[in-house]
C-alpha cells in the first residue's frame, strides 16, 4: 500500500483508547463526483477504489482494528448493465492486484452478502483472497457485496427455523446473542461509528441489525474525494459524543 491520505501516527487530539473498535462505511456519491468532472459515471468507483485502500492504510497505522465497506447492496442490481458489469471487475481486478500487498500488510480481508449471485471468477478470487488472508490479525477488512441487511436477517431466521424444525434448537433458545452467530458478521463487533459519504440521510439496507447503537456521521464530501482531513474530523466528532445506550 502506498502512503495516500493517512500520516503513521495518530494525530495528537485524538485519543487512541477512545477510537473506534470497529468502523463501517457507506462509500457513497462516486457518480455524483465523476458527472461533476464531466466523466462517465464508472470513473467515480475506480477513484473511489484507490480512496478505500487509502483509509484501510489509515485504519491500520491509527490502530482501528476493524473496517466494513458497502461496495454493492442487493437493491445495486437494478442500475444499467454496463455500471454493474464494470463494478464486478472492478471488485475482481483489485482483490487480484492487492492481494500480495494485502498479504504482506497483515490485512484479513472477508465479505459478507449473497455471494454464490456474483460471477463465478469473482467469487474464485474471492475465495482465494480470504484463504490467503485467514491468519493475518494486523486489521479486518470486511466487503459487503451484494449485501442487503433485510436480506441477512431473512436469510438468519430461515437458517434457525430449519435448526428448530430438525429438533436441534428450542424456540426458547432464540435470543439476540444466538441470533447474532446467523448473521454474516458473526465474528465481528458490531460498529461503533457508521460514516456516509454525499450527505445522504439514511442507511440504505446496510447492517440493519448491527448498527442499532452506531453513531452515525454524515459528510458532504462525495466518497472520491474522502480524505485523511475528513476522516480525521469523523473521528474527532465520535469522539466528542456521549453514547449512552439507553441509560442515563
Ligand atoms: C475492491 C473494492 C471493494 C472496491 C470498492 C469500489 C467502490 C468504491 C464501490 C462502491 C460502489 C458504489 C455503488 C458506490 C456508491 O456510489 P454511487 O454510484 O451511488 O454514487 P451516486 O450516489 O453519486 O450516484
Ligand atoms: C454504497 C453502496 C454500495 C450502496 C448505497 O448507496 P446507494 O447509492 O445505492 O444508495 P441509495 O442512495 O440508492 O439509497
Ligand atoms: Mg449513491
Amino acid at each position: 500500500m502506498t502512503q495516500g491520505i493517512c500520516l503513521e501516527k495518530l494525530p495528537a487530539d485524538l485519543e487512541q483508547e477512545r477510537l473506534p473498535r470497529h468502523v463501517a462505511v457507506i462509500m457513497d456519491g462516486n457518480g455524483r463526483w465523476a458527472r461533476d468532472k464531466g466523466l462517465p459515471r464508472i470513473m467515480g468507483h475506480r477513484r473511489g477504489a484507490s480512496v478505500l485502500k487509502e483509509l484501510l492504510r489509515c485504519c491500520k497505522d491509527w490502530g482501528i482494528p476493524a473496517l466494513t465497506v458497502y461496495a454493492f447492496s442487493t437493491e445495486n442490481w437494478g442500475r444499467p448493465e454496463g455500471e454493474v458489469d464494470f463494478l464486478m471487475s472492478l471488485f475482481e481486478g483489485k482483490l487480484r492486484e492487492e492481494l500480495r500487498e494485502m498479504v504482506a500488510e497483515d490485512v484479513q480481508i472477508q465479505f459478507v452478502g449473497n455471494l454464490q449471485a456474483l460471477p463465478k471468477s469473482l467469487q474464485a478470487e474471492i475465495e482465494r483472497s480470504v484463504s490467503a488472508t485467514q491468519h493475518n490479525r494486523g486489521i479486518r477488512l470486511t466487503v459487503a457485496t451484494n449485501y442487503g441487511g433485510r436480506q441477512e436477517i431473512v436469510q438468519a431466521c430461515r437458517a434457525i427455523a430449519t435448526q428448530v424444525q430438525e429438533g436441534k434448537l428450542q424456540p426458547s433458545e432464540i435470543d439476540e446473542t444466538l441470533f447474532k452467530r446467523y448473521l454474516y458478521t458473526a465474528d465481528v463487533c458490531d460498529p461503533d461509528l457508521l460514516i456516509r459519504t454525499s450527505g445522504e440521510m439514511r442507511l440504505s439496507n446496510f447492517l440493519l441489525w448491527q448498527m442499532a447503537y452506531s453513531e452515525i456521521y454524515i459528510t458532504e464530501t462525495l466518497w472520491p474525494d474522502f480524505d485523511r482531513s475528513e476522516f480525521h474530523r469523523a473521528l474527532s466528532t465520535y469522539q466528542k459524543r456521549s453514547r449512552r445506550f439507553g441509560k442515563v
